[in-house]
C-alpha cells in the first residue's frame, strides 16, 4: 500500500496473509479475504504457481507474534477456469482457497461480507485497500498490515483515454488514482467499501500500471466480487 497508514491492528478482521513455502520458510506473497470459516477468498493470479500455500488469519505484523495468529495450511485451490495468467486484462482475476480446517472466529478473525451479486458502486463510494504490499513502487514489503482511502472510480471515468482505457473490463472495479494506492504484495486482499455504514468486500486487487503503482490517472485495479457471486456460490455450496 503506497500512503495510507498503518491499520489499527486487527480491525479488518477477514484480511489474510497469503504465504508460499520456499525451503523451510514461509514467505508474503498475497492478500486474501476470510469469507466462510474454511474458505479464503484472493486473486487467481496469486496462486498461478504450483507450491505450498498457507493462510495467515488475526495478523498484523508479519515479523512479530501477538498470539492472536492462525496459521492454516491450504487444502484445495479453485481458480476461475477463464483466467488466463498471460492476460490480467482479460479479468477472472479470482481464486478460492479451501482450508484444511476451519478458522476459530473470534474477534480477531471474522468473516468479510460479500456484496449482492450485480452491485456496482458509485463514483467517489468511500472504500479502503488494506495490505502488507510494498510501501512505495520498487520498495519493500510493510512489516504491518496498512490501509489506504480508495475512493471508487467508476467505470465511464477509469476506462476512459488518458486512464486505463479498453484494458479496465465491467467486470471489475477500479479505486484511487492519486498518490494512494495498491502496489506488489497486496495482490488478492480486499477494497473494503463503505455502504450504508457498513464495510463489503467490493474488490479483489487485481493489478497496477507497470509504470509505478501511484501512476497518475491509473488507479488500482480490482476484480468486481459482485461480479462472480454465482461463480463462488457454484464452489462453496
Ligand atoms: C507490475 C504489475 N504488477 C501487478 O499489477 C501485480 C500483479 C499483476 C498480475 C499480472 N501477472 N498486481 C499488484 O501489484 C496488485 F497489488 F495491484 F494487485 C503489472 O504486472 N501490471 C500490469 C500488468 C498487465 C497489465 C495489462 F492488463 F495492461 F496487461 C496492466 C498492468
Amino acid at each position: 500500500v503506497v500512503g495510507g497508514e498503518v491499520a489499527s491492528p486487527n480491525s479488518w478482521p477477514w484480511q489474510i496473509s497469503l504465504q508460499y513455502q520456499s525451503g523451510s520458510s514461509f514467505y508474503h506473497t498475497c492478500g486474501g479475504s476470510l469469507i466462510r470459516a474454511g474458505w479464503v477468498m484472493t486473486a487467481a493470479h496469486c496462486v498461478d504457481s504450483s507450491r505450498n500455500y498457507r493462510v495467515v488469519l488475526g495478523e498484523h505484523d508479519l515479523n512479530s507474534n501477538s498470539g492472536r495468529e492462525q496459521i492454516i495450511s491450504v487444502s484445495q485451490i479453485y481458480i476461475h477456469s477463464n483466467w488466463a495468467s498471460s492476460n490480467v486484462a482479460n479479468g477472472y482475476d479470482i481464486a478460492l482457497l479451501r482450508l484444511s480446517s476451519n478458522a476459530a472466529l473470534n474477534s480477531y478473525v471474522q468473516l468479510a461480507s460479500l456484496p449482492p451479486s450485480g452491485q456496482v458502486l458509485p463514483h467517489n463510494n468511500p472504500c479502503y485497500i488494506t495490505g502488507w504490499g510494498r510501501t512505495s513502487t520498487g520498495g519493500s514489503l510493510s512489516a504491518q498490515l496498512k490501509q489506504a482511502y480508495l475512493p471508487v472510480v467508476d467505470h465511464a471515468t477509469c476506462s476512459s483515454s488518458g486512464w486505463w482505457g479498453s484494458t479496465v473490463k465491467t467486470t471489475m472495479v477500479c479505486g484511487g488514482g492519486g498518490n494512494e494506492a495498491g502496489c506488489n504484495g497486496d495482490s488478492g486482499g480486499p477494497l473494503n467499501c463503505q455502504v450504508n455504514g457498513q464495510y463489503y468486500v467490493h474488490g479483489i486487487a487485481s493489478f497496477v500500471s507497470g509504470l509505478g503503482c501511484n501512476y497518475y490517472q491509473k488507479p488500482t485495479v480490482f476484480t468486481r466480487v459482485s461480479a462472480y457471486i454465482s461463480w463462488m456460490n457454484s464452489i462453496l455450496n
